[in-house]
């Protein structure tokens, strides 16, 4: 006798613009095209999301990844979940849509809200987070800094590395004179610079009191940034994370900090392990999204949020999108992530919008 299925899954495409591209040394991000995903449990009719954003250079392509929810479709609905999770195989946006719906489920089913459902007994209120700049003019980047620490931010993270560094350095230097001493300023150059240019930016972000460098070298270089360190500003891979992994990192001391992006890691149970793992090896984890719609920003909080003691995250990502997939139930007060108390991941309404 072969058992009934436990459950469906259906997906649909999505399409969200930002309201200013977000200019990055790696591209620039327009819009973010992905999957809205629900998994139905027959027994009980529980529904859980979930959502697989890709993002090209960080994920599998936006075909592979709808292949790859198709078979995580066919198999759900003629085997199982732990079936459907290993038939996205490589696609980790696919896989991070599939893990998520089905986290959603399971900790609405226990009526715990997702941080809980990974963290038991935990209580957190909220998750300090920044505000993401991305690569503009001067003037462009001084206003949106002023703007986010009058409401509330704590802490900027600029994105670097289109222009020489000199430039770069002045630009910083000037959102640094517009913000005073008391904000963390942070700068991501998505690995655009040489060794030599690293090096001299690196010196100068120490004088302008930058916390934060993250991936200076191309992903590939692991040595160049373990030199790096100890200068003053503290280095975080990104990139490099997902071309060497934890060990490697560790091994070569490349990193003071890690970057965690669920999307691009295959799902928040992964991003659990490996950001546990970071931990353990005395290396600094922070969450960030890869610019994502509701669903997949509020499950980064939770994981966040499923993590003590974490430096400001990356997961104000909502304001630089026109539109969203539903409302958005994570408040941002006072620089902090108000952190849903809600079952699961306290998202709502988004399949009938
Ligand atoms: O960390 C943040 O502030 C937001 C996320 C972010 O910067 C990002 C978003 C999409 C793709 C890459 C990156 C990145 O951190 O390099
Ligand atoms: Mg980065």
């Amino acid at each position: 006798m072969t058992d009934e299925p436990a459950f469906d899954l259906e997906y649909r495409p999505f399409s969200l613009p930002l309201t200013t591209p977000l200019e990055t040394a790696s591209g620039s991000i327009g819009s973010r095209d992905g999957f809205l995903v629900r998994i139905t449990r027959h027994s009980d009719g529980a529904v859980g999301y979930g959502e697989a954003t890709p993002l090209p250079g960080w994920t599998e392509s936006h075909e592979n990844c709808a292949a790859a929810l198709e078979r995580a479709q066919r198999t759900i609905r003629t085997r199982n979940a732990r079936e459907a999770l290993a038939a996205v195989d490589e696609a980790v946006a696919a896989r991070h849509g599939v893990s998520l719906a089905l986290a959603d489920l399971e900790a609405s089913s226990e009526s715990t809200p997702l941080y809980r459902y990974f963290s038991p007994n935990s209580l957190v209120a909220r998750v300090p987070v920044n505000t993401t700049i991305g690569d503009r003019s001067v003037d462009e980047s001084v206003t949106a800094a002023r703007r986010a620490v009058d409401r509330g931010f704590g802490c900027c993270k600029l994105k670097v590395g289109r222009r020489s560094v000199d430039e770069d350095i002045e630009r910083v230097r000037r959102v640094r004179e517009a913000v005073g001493p008391g904000v963390e300023l942070r700068a991501d150059a998505n690995g655009a610079w040489s060794y030599d240019e690293a090096v001299s930016a690196i010196e100068a972000f120490a004088d302008i009191d930058v916390s934060i460098v993250e991936q200076p070298l191309p992903a590939g270089a692991l040595e160049g940034h373990a030199e790096l360190r100890g200068n003053g500003v503290a280095i975080a891979l990104d990139e490099g994370l997902l071309e060497h992994g934890v060990d490697a990192i560790c091994e070569a001391q490349a990193a003071d900090v890690v970057a965690i992006k669920p999307m691009a890691l295959g799902g928040l149970d992964i991003a659990q392990q490996v950001t546990a793992w970071i931990a353990e090896l005395d290396i600094t984890p922070l969450v960030t999204t890869t610019i994502d719609g509701v669903v997949a920003r509020t499950g980064a909080t939770h994981l966040a949020a499923s993590i003590p003691n974490l430096p400001a995250c990356g997961l104000a990502t909502g304001e630089l999108l026109a539109e969203d997939l539903g409302r958005d139930p994570v408040l941002l007060e006072n620089g902090s992530a108000v952190v849903p108390q809600a079952k699961g991941l306290g998202v709502e309404g988004v399949w009938e919008e």
